[in-house]
């Protein structure tokens, strides 16, 4: 069965093209830098990699050019595009309802639809990728994979806020957490890489992408993860303010005569690196050659968003009592020795962890870059959302399921 993924970050589309039997990755593409000039799409067809440069305003502008280059005779792998049997989605807020994955219908579509002011930058995102898909698949099953199902094995402890408990009741307001397919596949490959159990493990993951977060994963479970009751809390992420003093919002209001919506505008799209160097850089690589060379803003920025992770991880450890090991991945967490270094060297050799510079060199591919004689192991590991989601989909199709309850496999 050919799966086709799609997986709609806040400022990226990833997607694979996958022979679900196999897993074998048939096509696999990024288009990255989606709302800001320079967005590029990577396409890999087998070993030919193909390049395309054009500014993308949006995820349904960036869905056509995909499947466009899913369709071609060059770049393409399917003579017909229904040749593809399934498309499986990233959705990110699922709110309670969905601690599965699921066969989208209507229904589905409308519960996604409800969480799109919990997650502005992602949910309507998430619905034009499924919207784009059946309008191009119509009679194929489409499957939604949530990033808050993973999470949902939260304590309460971790998940209610301390305001009126009859908020939650009303409104569910409460830390859902996200990237859970990712926090998901990255620890089960720590504990594969540790030849250990996932079950007797202690791992903290730090999902650091464009949006950013940390899990405390104890024994398979997700115990706490830093995003919370929508992406915007935990840590400075790319356009993101993370955790900030509730208090400034209503300040904002009144001082600045913004609504509600405007502050959170304000707070999703204004904020983070992107706030912290005013408005010039979101994109961690155009912030990291100028940190690097000590360019003040850009300096300030890093050590910020070093210093938040660096508590998060810090945090985690107390949460699970101990830790095994520390993963980084998504896109900076994969791919840059700076952050890496400057975190542990700076915050955490109190654990006991120490890094080998050599192998911190790594970009991209697993890897572990602690020493040996580091207590906690450190490990680069490329998530796989999508393989995750080509997994769930596959088995929901092949079995004529509507859903597929996580803990149940
Ligand atoms: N080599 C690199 N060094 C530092 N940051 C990188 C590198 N490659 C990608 N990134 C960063 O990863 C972020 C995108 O993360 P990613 O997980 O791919 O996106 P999203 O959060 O949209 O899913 C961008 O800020 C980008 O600058
Ligand atoms: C939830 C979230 O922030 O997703 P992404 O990192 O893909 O934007
Ligand atoms: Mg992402």
């Amino acid at each position: 069965m050919k799966i086709l993924v799609i997986n709609c970050g806040s400022s990226s589309i990833k997607y694979q093209l996958l022979d679900a039997a196999s897993e074998n990755v048939l096509a696999k593409g990024l288009l990255e830098r989606i709302g800001i000039s320079g967005s590029k799409l990577s396409h890999r067809k087998g070993e030919k990699k193909y390049e395309f440069e054009k500014d993308i305003a949006d995820h349904t502008e960036g869905l056509e050019l995909i499947i466009e280059v899913l369709q071609s005779e060059e770049t393409g792998v399917v003579k017909n595009i229904n040749e593809i049997e399934a498309v499986g989605h990233r959705v990110v807020h699922g709110g309670e309802r969905f601690a599965s994955s699921v066969l989208i219908d209507d229904e589905v579509v409308s519960e996604i639809e409800a969480n799109n002011f919990l997650a502005p930058l992602h949910n309507p995102a998430n619905i034009e990728g499924i919207v784009a898909a059946k309008k191009i698949l119509p009679s194929v099953p489409h499957i939604g994979v949530f990033d808050t199902a993973f999470h949902q094995s939260m304590p309460e402890s971790s998940y209610l806020y301390a305001i009126p408990y009859d908020l939650y009741r009303k409104y569910k307001i409460r830390k859902y957490g996200f990237h859970g397919t990712s926090h998901r596949y990255v620890a089960e490959r720590a504990a594969v890489m540790m030849e250990r159990p996932l079950k007797e493990l202690k791992i903290i993951t730090a999902h650091i992408g464009n949006g950013a977060s940390v899990a405390a994963v104890k024994n398979g479970r997700s115990v706490d993860t830093s995003m919370g009751f929508t992406p915007l809390e935990g840590l400075v992420m790319g356009t993101r303010s993370g955790d900030i003093d509730p208090a400034i919002v209503p300040f904002l209001q009144e001082q600045e005569g913004l609504s509600a919506g405007e502050v959170n505008d304000l707070l999703n799209k204004e904020s983070g690196m992107y706030g912290l160097t005013e408005g010039r850089f979101s994109d961690m690589r155009d912030i990291e050659e100028r940190a690097m060379k000590n360019e003040p803003t850009c300096k300030r920025a890093h050590d910020i968003y070093e210093y938040r992770l660096a508590k998060y991880i810090g945090a985690y450890a107390a949460a699970m009592n101990g830790v095994d090991a520390i993963v980084f991945t998504a896109g900076v967490g994969e791919n840059s020795p700076y952050l890496r270094a400057n975190v542990i060297d700076k915050y955490l050799g109190y654990l006991g962890i120490s890094i080998d510079v050599e192998k911190n060199k790594i970009r991209g591919k697993e890897t572990m870059i602690s020493t040996t004689d580091s207590k906690v192991k450190v490990f680069v590991i490329p998530t796989n959302e999508e393989l995750v989601i080509s997994r769930d989909t596959s088995r929901i199709v092949k079995n004529g399921l509507k859903e597929l309850k996580l803990w149940e496999e």
